[in-house]
């Protein structure tokens, strides 16, 4: 056996040191990537080129590892060259071990600084102060649909949009023991009780459901407290020492969450994007039809369509449209040339990367 295993290890050694020399090589180009951009001021984190980096290497991967795998490991490549060049901070609604801060390293790879925050509005906040170079928000969910915080802000706030998440949710019932003896309550965010709610109504219909601020709150108080159970992610889990009662509680088994980047950057063309914008029209009939109609012309396509009462006169909204294409696209531009004149309020929130 061990004959066998040690050419074969040796193998591996050679290869190893090769790709150790290969990633000096890359670091020190992006080291002098770095150099171009401090000169010129030109920003460090370019998402539409990470997003391209990313697709090539799983249209290329020849195989056998899973284009996924490959993906996680040229993204930490990046996220590590780009740390060179500066370590970017990042807010996001915490604390440790929610969906969004899976979310987080899903994007930027994890040589990062994290800024965890305490509300959604934090995230805004920290962003637009400069305190995080970016935010990541939730911004809908597969079942649950839009968050409307979210929609609020992006509307009020001068940040703009550069990349968007897309992760799978899946919640586990999770308890200090593993076991659900004694427990009176269980605990979790608002949405993720909405998201298991017919697993709950079966299986544990008597036990009161207390909504608190994150999931990862809900862990935190099981994790002092044997009578409270908690909805949240394995990832919490492990991380507060709890026991999985239960795995993948939620309703929905393809559950989403779709997160977006929030910053000052505007990210370039990748090829493949989307452009969010926020609109209005005037109280008349069929004006939402008219409004839309140069998308149509253009040959645009919307990937999402979202109303949001107005703060002001009762029956107003504003409406939240995903397009496909991005803003420096001939096609896109056009329309929305055309759309803005019939708007009665017009905003474009960003144009960034899709999600991989
Ligand atoms: O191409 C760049 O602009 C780089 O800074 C290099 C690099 C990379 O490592 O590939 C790093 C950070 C950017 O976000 C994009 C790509």
């Amino acid at each position: 056996m061990t004959d066998k295993l040690l050419p074969l290890r040796e193998q591996i050694d050679t290869i190893d040191a090769q790709i150790l020399d290969l990633l000096a090589r890359r670091g020190r180009i992006a080291q002098e990537v770095g150099h171009v951009k401090a000169e010129t001021n030109a920003p460090v984190f370019r998402p539409e080129r990470e997003a391209q980096v990313l697709r090539g290497v799983a249209e290329r991967n020849p195989g056998p590892l899973n284009s996924r795998d490959v993906q996680t490991i040229f993204r930490e490549i990046m996220s590590s060259c780009r740390a060179l060049e500066k370590r970017v901070t990042v807010a996001y609604l915490g604390p440790s071990g929610t969906f969004s801060e899976q979310a987080v390293y899903q994007q930027f790879g994890s040589a990062i600084e994290t800024l965890p925050c305490i509300s959604i509005d934090e995230v805004f906040r920290a962003t637009e102060a400069g305190t995080a170079d970016f935010g990541v928000v939730p911004v809908e969910n597969s079942s649950e649909g839009a968050i409307n915080r979210t929609l609020d802000l992006m509307l009020a706030t001068t940040t703009v949009i550069s990349g968007e998440i897309s992760i799978p949710v899946h919640h586990s019932l999770m308890t200090k023991t593993g076991s659900m003896d004694g427990v009176t309550v269980v605990c979790a965010h608002s949405q993720a009780l909405a998201q298991c709610q017919v697993w709950l109504n079966l299986h544990h219909p008597g036990i009161e459901r207390r909504a608190v601020a994150s999931n990862a709150e809900a862990a935190v108080l099981a994790s002092q407290d044997a009578t409270v159970a908690a909805i949240a992610s394995e990832m919490a889990g492990e991380q507060y020492q709890l026991g999985v009662v239960q795995a993948h509680i939620q309703d929905d088994p393809h559950n989403r969450t779709r997160f977006a980047v929030i910053g000052s950057l505007e990210a370039g063309p990748s090829g493949r994007d989307h452009t969010s914008i926020v609109l209005a029209v005037p109280n008349k009939a069929g004006a939402v039809y008219k409004l839309l109609a140069p998308l149509a012309r253009h040959g645009v396509s919307m990937t999402r369509f979202e109303s949001r009462p107005a703060r002001v006169g009762t029956w107003e909204y504003y409406f939240y449209v995903d397009i496909e294409g991005h803003l420096r696209d001939a096609a896109v531009a056009r329309a929305l040339d055309e759309l803005k004149d019939n708007a009665a309020f017009f905003k474009v929130l960003g144009s960034y990367p899709q999600s991989l």
